[in-house]
């Protein structure tokens, strides 16, 4: 039967408003409408004739309204086919009249959690009875129309009003499978609620929880985040955030969180690679040691500070263009003047990042793993030379080490112990990537001698440490692993370097 003409429907929404004109049509259509408590009431107020739904199942509501539409004269009136001699004459026999419409607007989950009510209040707010009759109603689409949620209700009224009060079976259909977007939606909500604690580990999305980006990547590519950026960050200036953007923020807040308040750290990012690092003795002098390693590069950067932004870094900030600024908190005047330019996004950064799993879509499917929450340190060094590492090499090394973690593989970092002198990033060779930076310091006008270098991943060959001699550099970090590790050690022991491993590889993909 594909045309279905309505003649009875059951009402049961949280969100009254708006309803009235669908309520106006069923009553011009003379339908017998069943109803809860708070709608019925609504209804009667509309001037329509309401049956109680408690007249139907000849039960109160009970337990606060946990138990009122969950009776089967009412699952039995939503489900039974039409077509089914069976379930025909079993409605006759136990008095189950037919519900050819149903309309719900479940209890507002959500909004419930959002507003930071007790755990009480928000256990109360999960439909039970609202989400069955959804469920029920989409499943018998073939003979009944399910509208569930108060945003459908204007295409509704233009259906029942093209259609004279009936429906046919693409009608149904369609707004079938909006209903299960809805209840998968709304359990992905709470089942995301019950794992709060455990970090997003298994953090579950519908499409509905996405934010419509302005584009992907490019602006032919339609782009949507899925997470809690309120949470995080309160934007205090700027244009709306990009997909590239927030790709970037990522980036630059992973590298920031690898060092400690009690430091002035600063980083400058492009592409999600940090092309200046530095720990400086305040928010200027580190920016200015961070911007100093590639001040071609930080044109129209994400920056990131991890101390607040104050007037006289400010002032400096202000002299280059850049997207992004990242920072715990920004001094007043400090604000002001980086305000000057509108489109600029200064970001508020409110926690650090808790979630525990990565996730990435890939061959159209999507692949989980854990983030690297490995920072080399320097009481794990497991010194393979004979020449011992100083302690401000130690320090550099850490400091380079965590800059690796943090950039494309293959990468090479050079570095002191509070500034990034150059990278070689996303290289197909980690020769290539040593050349890259070497060549990308000398262009920046820094002396490698006595600077160390880290690697993201072992040395199959002696190459990079013979190269890395021959600019003056004079202690490496590497995981080690390689079943020829000998011939680095052996090159480093000839030619008086140190070099420590770490035993964890950090590549970048
Ligand atoms: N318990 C039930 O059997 C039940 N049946 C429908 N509801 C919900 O009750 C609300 C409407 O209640 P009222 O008409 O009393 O304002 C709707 O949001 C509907 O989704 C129920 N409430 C919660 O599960």
């Amino acid at each position: 039967m594909s045309q279905v003409k309505i003649q009875s429907a059951l009402i049961s929404v949280f969100y009254k408003d708006n309803l009235a004109p669908i309520i106006e049509l069923l009553k011009a259509n003379g339908v017998t409408i069943y109803s809860t408590g708070g709608t019925q009431k609504f209804i009667e107020e509309q001037g329509a004739e309401v049956v109680p739904v408690e007249d139907l199942t000849s039960y109160p509501s009970i337990f606060g309204g946990r138990v009122k539409t969950l009776h089967p004269k009412v699952f039995g009136g939503i489900l039974h086919r039409r077509d089914n001699d069976g379930d025909l004459g079993q409605a006759k026999e136990f008095e189950i009249p037919s519900i050819d419409l149903v309309i719900v607007d479940l209890y507002p989950f959500e909004e419930t959690v959002a507003s930071g009510a007790p755990e009480q209040d928000i256990i109360e707010k999960i439909d039970i009875g609202g989400i069955s009759l959804i469920r029920a109603a989409a499943k018998n689409f073939k003979d009944v129309l399910i509208v569930s949620s108060r945003e459908q209700y204007s295409a509704v009224e233009l259906l029942l009003k093209e259609k004279n009060g009936s429906t046919d079976l693409a009608d149904r259909r369609k707004f079938a499978a909006e209903a299960f977007d809805i209840s998968s939606h709304y359990d992905s909500a709470i089942f995301n609620y019950f794992n709060e604690e455990e970090g997003l580990t298994k953090f579950k999305v519908s499409e509905r929880q996405g934010k419509q980006l302005r584009y992907g990547e490019n602006p032919h590519q339609e782009g949507h985040f899925y997470g809690p950026m309120d949470e995080l960050f309160d934007q205090l200036n700027g244009k709306e955030l990009s997909y590239n953007n927030l790709v970037d923020i990522d980036a630059a807040v992973c590298l920031i969180e690898e060092f400690d308040a009690s430091e002035n750290a600063f980083a400058i990012l492009k592409h999600t690679n940090a092309c200046g690092v530095a720990i400086g003795s305040d928010v200027k002098d580190a920016y200015l040691k961070a911007f100093a390693a590639d001040t071609v590069s930080a044109f129209g950067g994400v920056l990131v500070s991890n101390q607040a932004i104050n007037m006289a870094a400010a002032e400096e900030l202000n002299k280059l263009f850049f997207e992004v600024l990242i920072a715990p908190s920004f001094d007043a005047d400090a604000l002001e003047l980086l305000k000057g330019k509108k489109n600029r996004i200064l970001l508020v950064k409110k926690q650090n990042l808790s979630a525990k799993k990565q996730y990435k879509s890939l061959l159209n499917g999507v692949i989980v793993q854990d983030r690297d929450l490995v920072t080399d340190q320097a009481a794990d060094f497991k010194t393979v030379t004979k020449k011992e590492v100083t302690d401000a090499q130690k320090r550099a090394l850490v400091f380079a080490s965590k800059v690796c973690k943090h950039t494309k593989s293959n990468t090479i970092i050079l570095a002191t112990e509070n500034q990034m002198l150059a990278s070689g990033v996303g290289q197909t060779s980690r020769v290539d990537a040593l050349k890259q930076a070497i060549e990308k310091a000398k262009s920046f006008n820094f002396e490698l001698k006595g600077a160390v270098m880290a690697s993201d991943a072992f040395f199959p060959f002696p190459d990079c440490v013979e190269i890395a001699h021959g600019e003056g550099i004079e202690a490496v970090i590497q995981p080690g692993g390689s079943i020829k590790d000998e011939l680095s050690i052996n090159y480093c022991d000839e030619n008086d370097m140190a070099m420590v491993f770490t035993g964890t590889r950090h590549f970048k993909h």
